[in-house]
């Protein structure tokens, strides 16, 4: 994990002017498995570019997206659906937790989208037929970082993490964020400067595998390094950005870190972030690769389903850590 440099501190701000590495995905296989696997060690987070998605599948979301919260709030109200799924404006998940959001929850399947759509648009085919051919193509992104992941490290079974994925029945979301402007807080007119972002999405790790992440060009992301430093991710349209969640900590035996995030609002501008969380079937273990385990390296979690994690996970507040109650030595009791 990288820590803080003083050299790069901005002074006034306290945050660090680092920049994720990009990758390229159309460069020579073996290099970019290395580049990926590299920046899973050290960040747990990076962008990518030339990804294959389609320009046009990406525009056709967006536009759905950006089509939905223009409406009337009373008429966004009718996509609030059975928790967690549909609309949700300010309060996220079930224990309390709140920020300057709104956002659209859906899962990833094709009939459910579908079903969905009927609640969200006024053109439902339309709206269905966006989400789910970008679901399709971000699905198919996600599962080749995964075999790449598998092959930098030397995974012999190449598709163990991406089959999770590719499942019928697996598990994972879409999740579209609106932030709108807000200006900022000022809390003392006479010591401090007025240069606090409100919170949109408090600060959390993702309980899946991976997420596959793009914004519009208004920054608001950050990311916590292990001193406790936040880094803000420049937006860049061009790329998505990749972090790595609970469950491939798990399935890498700790060795890659599901990093910690948040999202500030703009004082200016609207931002809309969309979210792909690539999640395996409920029922699936979550194993490690036997490879990655050692007499020096020993399991470090219990053997667990996804079911009892997303049990667990969603039994918590945002901001609390999930995976410690599935460490070998804790004897906390979590199914
Ligand atoms: C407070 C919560 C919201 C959340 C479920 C949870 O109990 C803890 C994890 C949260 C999170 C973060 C990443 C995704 O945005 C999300 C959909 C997920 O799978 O886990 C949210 C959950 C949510 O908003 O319901
Ligand atoms: O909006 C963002 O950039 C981050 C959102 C996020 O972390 C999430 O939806 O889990
Ligand atoms: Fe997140």
């Amino acid at each position: 994990m990288v820590v803080a440099s003083p050299t790069h501190q901005i002074h006034s701000e306290k945050l660090l002017a680092i920049e994720l590495p990009t990758i390229d995905l159309s460069g020579e296989r073996s290099a970019v498995s290395s580049l990926i696997v590299k920046a899973c060690d050290e960040y747990g987070f990076f962008k990518v570019k030339n990804h294959g998605v389609p320009h046009d599948i990406i525009a056709k979301m967006e536009k759905e997206g950006f089509n939905f919260f223009a409406k009337p709030f009373e008429e966004k109200q009718k996509a609030e659906l059975a928790k967690p799924f549909g609309y949700g404006c300010k309060n996220i998940g079930f224990k309390g937790d709140t920020g300057e959001v709104e956002y659209l929850l859906l899962n990833t399947n094709t009939l459910s989208v579908a079903e969905r759509s009927k609640t969200i648009s006024t053109d439902p085919a339309n709206f269905s037929s966006a989400v789910s051919a970008y679901i399709e193509a971000v699905r198919e992104l996600a599962c080749e970082l995964l075999d790449l992941l598998a092959e930098g490290l030397w995974v012999p079974d190449r598709s163990v993490f991406s089959r999770l994925i590719r499942d019928v029945d697996s598990d994972s979301i879409i999740r579209l964020n609106h932030y709108p402007p807000m200006p900022m807080l000022c809390q003392d007119k006479d010591s401090s400067p007025c240069n606090q972002n409100k919170v949109g999405f408090g600060e959390h790790s993702d309980p899946q595998i991976l997420t596959i992440l793009r914004s519009n060009d208004v920054g608001g992301l950050q990311i916590s390094l292990n001193d406790g430093a936040w880094v803000p991710v420049t937006p860049d349209p061009a790329t998505f950005c990749v972090n790595v969640g609970d469950l491939l900590q798990a399935m890498t035996n700790g060795r890659f870190v599901s990093v910690r995030h948040k999202a500030l609002t703009n004082s200016y501008r609207s931002r809309m972030s969309m979210a792909y969380f690539a999640a395996p079937p409920p029922d699936a273990r979550i194993t490690v690769p036997p490879e990655m385990i050692s007499p020096t390296k020993p399991a470090l979690y219990k053997p667990f389903t996804w079911a009892e994690f997303k049990k667990a996970a969603f039994a918590l507040r945002l901001g609390d850590s999930r995976l410690g109650l599935f460490r070998m030595e804790c004897d906390e009791q979590v199914a």
